[in-house]
């Protein structure tokens, strides 16, 4: 395909997108059906396209005055892309070009950036949470928010129960995977230009056999910083599709027993294909729709996880279209979740067992607001420094560890940022039940 005919596919993607609220998944999909003579380049071209707008809605508007797709996709081409205007004027005549710049337009994409745009037009997020992002990072909401509007790397993490580090160096170079800096059992795929082929880490053998899984250097950090120790009992209360169960199940080198529970179902039957490709043999699901009883674990655990429901603020990088989707509703309903949850998976622990509790949010109301609340409520438990038991658990590098030293707050838990560490947006409390 053409640029012209792509630029007006992802006009129409991102149409879809804002105004029928699809999925940019879903929308890609569905133009793809749509439009047979698109091949995997152009696919992957326009979704970029689409997801840069999404990354950096509110500054390119600014820019264009506009608001609309169109606007939006040419701006990102002029101001993220960098493209010339004279390229993005000769596009549009190409076939199935959209049609012809306005004189408005061509105006917008000559003029320089705004220095004086609000914070939350510079930062690229919804204005409601410019009080709640300033209380996070005061005066570098800017740059802390601009951090989370670029591409993100893809992190791979080293399955202990089925390779290592080094056997899987080779196997992982045809992905043209790097060593994490943060992690010593991680690669990282450094974030590709749109207009680039994806290496598909699923294709390769390494990864049907078991011995690598994309988790994001932030949530093995997290599970770092549970330390789970071989032998012990564990729950995993929010177990989801078993992103932190399986990093668990290694720290554990399949030994003791890890309960991998969650309120919804359908999530949980998706770890089953996971947990057999990665060889983790004790690990035991509580599937809400088999009646199984949590009643037995009652203070019996060594550990209980609770990587908790949230906002997602912590992954705009990956899924830029929640950023605009988030609304204060949607906050409080989650910081309830999370009182509740935390309430209740704390019964779990034994006397003298620990509770790792962690969010993909920066937002201070869904992290130490809730384990300062839980705190206050439950006087069995007192916080415990996340940031050494990360290092204890041998997982991280040199640098990795001095990056969880810095970003420890007073009370011992850790908040790691796309632009601090180069990860999505994590927050890890650990809470020790005392004996
Ligand atoms: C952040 S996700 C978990 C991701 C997962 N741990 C992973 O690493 O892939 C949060 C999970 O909490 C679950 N959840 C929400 N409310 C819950 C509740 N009351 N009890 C248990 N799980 C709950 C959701 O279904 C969701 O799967």
């Amino acid at each position: 395909m053409r640029n012209g005919g792509r630029i007006s596919a992802a006009i129409s993607v991102l149409t879809d997108v804002l105004q029928r609220h699809q999925p940019v998944k879903i929308a890609v999909r569905d133009w793809g059906k749509r439009a047979r003579y698109a091949g995997s380049k152009d696919r992957a071209w326009v979704s970029g396209l689409v997801l840069d707008a999404l990354r950096r809605r509110n500054s390119t508007a600014h820019h264009m005055g506009h608001d609309d797709p169109r606007a939006l996709v040419f701006g990102t081409l002029r101001f993220a892309w960098d493209w010339p205007a004279r390229d993005i004027e000769q596009a549009c005549y190409d076939d199935h070009g959209p049609t012809p710049l306005t004189n408005a337009e061509r105006d917008a994409l000559i003029m320089a950036p705004d220095p004086t745009a609000p914070i939350h037009v510079q930062g690229d997020f919804p204005e409601w949470l410019t009080p709640h992002m300033e209380r996070v990072f005061g005066p570098d909401t800017v740059v802390e928010a601009q951090a989370m509007a670029v591409r993100a790397d893809v992190d791979l993490r080293v399955n202990t129960l089925k390779s290592d580090a080094e056997k899987a160096a080779l196997p992982l170079k045809s992905v043209r995977a790097v060593p994490s800096k943060l992690l010593t059992n991680a690669y990282n795929i450094p974030a590709r230009d749109p207009t680039e082929r994806e290496d598909s880490i699923e294709g390769i053998p390494a990864f049907s056999k078991g011995w690598v899984e994309v988790q994001d250097a932030g949530s093995q950090i997290a599970a770092a910083a549970a330390n789970a120790k071989p032998g012990e009992q564990v729950l995993d209360y929010c177990a989801g599709g078993g992103g932190k169960t399986l990093a668990l199940a290694a720290q554990m080198q399949g030994t003791g027993q890890i309960y991998a529970y969650d309120i919804d179902g359908k999530r949980l039957s998706a770890l089953v294909p996971r947990l057999k490709r990665s060889g983790a043999h004790n690990v035991q699901l509580v599937h809400p729709s088999e009646g199984t009883s949590l009643e037995p674990l009652v203070g019996q655990m060594d550990l209980v996880f609770v990587d908790a429901p949230c906002t997602g603020t912590g992954t705009w990088r990956r899924k830029p279209d929640s950023k605009w989707r988030v609304k204060p509703a949607q906050l409080a309903k989650r910081m309830e979740d999370q009182r509740q949850i935390l309430a209740e998976a704390a019964n779990y622990v034994k006397p003298g067992g620990r509770l790792l509790y962690a969010t993909c949010s920066f937002l201070i109301e869904e992290d130490e607001d809730r384990v300062a609340e839980f705190l206050a409520a439950d006087t069995r438990f007192r916080e415990g420094d996340a940031a050494e038991a990360a290092i204890a658990s041998g997982l991280l590098t040199d640098h990795g560890a001095a990056v969880v030293r810095k970003f420890r707050g007073p009370t011992g838990s850790v908040r790691l940022t796309p632009r601090r560490a180069g990860t999505d947006g994590f927050f890890f409390a650990l809470l020790n039940r005392e004996a």
